[in-house]
């Protein structure tokens, strides 16, 4: 899907982002959430695409938010930060095959290099691919990105 403005983006963040800047700073750095919001729109304008950047703790309004992609196909691409459900969810991988919507996945922390149970992704497998490891600016690349995909 183009827009009137090229590409639309739709970056997602899930558990626990709200907390940015709050939450482990020695992890995930002390960029807010809205530092990370200004990250994905300077991306978009940069490459005159659209973006939308949402954030829930609630995995139904999650998953709602991917159907109506499904259905609408009013997004070129996915940027996601599935946080705690990269490694528990199933039903958000399986949300996230969508035909022709490449899913691009996002991790702050190098979450290869932290516990085990980091170390596997639900998402991944369906992923165009993953960025972990390189703090906020992980998600520059990825809407850059996501817009080559679209
Ligand atoms: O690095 C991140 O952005 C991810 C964010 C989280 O909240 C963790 O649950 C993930 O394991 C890592």
């Amino acid at each position: 899907y183009s827009g009137a403005m090229g590409p639309r983006i739709l970056v997602l963040n899930g558990p626990n982002l709200n907390m940015l800047g709050v939450r482990q700073p020695q992890v995930y750095g002390d960029n807010s959430y809205a530092d990370i919001v200004e990250i994905c729109r300077k991306a978009a304008s940069e490459r005159s695409a659209e973006v939308e950047v949402r954030q829930t703790n609630d995995e139904s309004e999650l998953l709602g938010w991917i159907h109506a992609v499904a259905r609408e196909r009013n997004f070129s691409a996915i940027v996601i930060n599935p946080a705690a459900w990269t490694h528990t969810s199933v039903a958000l991988a399986d949300a996230l095959v969508i035909p022709e919507v490449p899913i691009i996945e996002v991790h702050i922390s190098n979450v290869h290099a932290r516990e085990p149970f980091r170390h596997h992704s639900y998402v991944s497998p369906i992923a165009a691919g993953v960025i972990a490891g390189f703090g906020p600016a992980g998600y520059r690349y990825a809407v850059d990105r996501a817009v080559d995909l679209s």
